[in-house]
């Protein structure tokens, strides 16, 4: 009964193309102003229990940038690709998002730096400073994404798997503010505490900024204007790690959770919830094969989905069970 809106069912489409991009590990998925799908993939670089000493040094830096195109715009049907940029410049590609006026803003957890491009992969501002972690003003460790308020162009950036915190940003890169802190891995994880914040949503209509909290498995969302925290949203189906998040408009919240890396396994899914009340509408999984690290999601309005499995080095597509054939009831 397709009358009851929320009833509808997300379906992998099977036939399509994807392997045709010859794609590394899939780090980040968005959409610009078109709906064309944007793709964030590591080429011949893979992130790995060598990539990096205990001091979040990058390791093998004298392998130099991933000489493809690491950002890809393509059509969302075809998989034609509309647009390739990104040559020589990263190393451990990891978030993507897109403003308004569809410029790339992304992070590189190798080079700890956040770059915003342009879409011909031209630099407009770089942030951080190349191979040095830190968690002062002017340096990141290994950040994770970024989101952009489109009323004001203030960005967000969660850093990142080696730091606790979100730091606000003026359109032209000026510190404005930051909140968040380590998670006390003894005690219940507090409002404000995170372990690897991992992928934004600004949320436009209500000015809040929502994170996915991944080692504690939990959405935070929080006020854009100040950081003062608001809710969180969790569900046990989640398990105990949550990858990424994404809103559309018409009041949905999207996510993809992760394996348990302890205790009984959870099944690797992505879920549909209704953003203001946070209930579950929908839970979705691949057709055929099992996710494996589901580490970027994103939503169109039209509710088709786009997942990008970082060690699948895949990239998925789902759409309404109900637009595979339209019943007239
Ligand atoms: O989580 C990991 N990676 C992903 O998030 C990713 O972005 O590839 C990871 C963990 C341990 C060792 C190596 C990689």
């Amino acid at each position: 009964d397709t009358e009851h809106k929320g009833a509808s069912h997300l379906e992998e489409v099977i036939d399509w193309p994807v392997e045709e991009l010859q794609l590394g590990q899939v780090s980040g998925v968005a959409l610009d102003s078109k709906d064309n799908l944007i793709i964030f993939h590591r080429g011949n670089h893979v992130w790995d229990e060598n990539s990096f000493d205990r001091k979040h040094i990058y390791q093998p830096q004298g392998i130099g940038p991933i000489q493809q195109s690491t950002i890809f715009t393509v059509d969302p049907v075809n998989l034609k690709i509309l647009n390739a940029v990104g040559r020589n410049i990263f190393y451990l590609p990891h978030g993507i998002s897109t403003d308004k006026d569809d410029n790339f803003w992304v992070t590189d957890v190798a080079l700890h730096q956040v770059f915003k491009l342009g879409s011909k992969g031209e630099y407009l501002l770089i942030l951080g400073q190349a191979f040095q972690p830190g968690s002062d003003k002017d340096h990141f460790c290994q950040p994770t994404d970024v989101a952009v308020d489109p009323a004001n162009g203030n960005f967000y950036v969660s850093d990142g798997y080696c730091n606790s915190r979100i730091i606000k940003y003026s359109p032209d890169g000026k510190f404005i503010t930051q909140w968040g802190e380590e998670s006390s891995l003894s005690r219940i994880p507090k409002p404000g505490q995170f372990f690897i914040p991992h992928s934004l949503v600004f949320v436009p209509g209500l000015r809040q900024l929502c994170v996915a909290d991944r080692e504690n498995g939990r959405i935070q969302c929080f006020v854009a204007e100040s950081g003062e925290f608001l809710r969180e949203i969790h569900h046990p189906e989640f398990g105990g790690r949550l990858f990424a998040i994404s809103y559309t408009p018409g009041g949905r919240l999207y996510a993809v959770n992760g394996e348990a890396l302890v205790g009984n396994s959870v099944p690797v899914q992505g879920f549909v919830m209704n953003f203001s009340t946070g209930e579950i509408l929908d839970i979705f999984k691949p057709a055929k094969e099992n996710f494996l690290m589901p580490h970027d999601i994103v939503a169109a309005d039209d509710r088709t989905v786009y997942i990008g499995d970082v060690q699948a080095s895949r990239l998925r597509k789902f759409i309404p069970s109900e637009s595979k054939c339209e019943l007239i009831l």
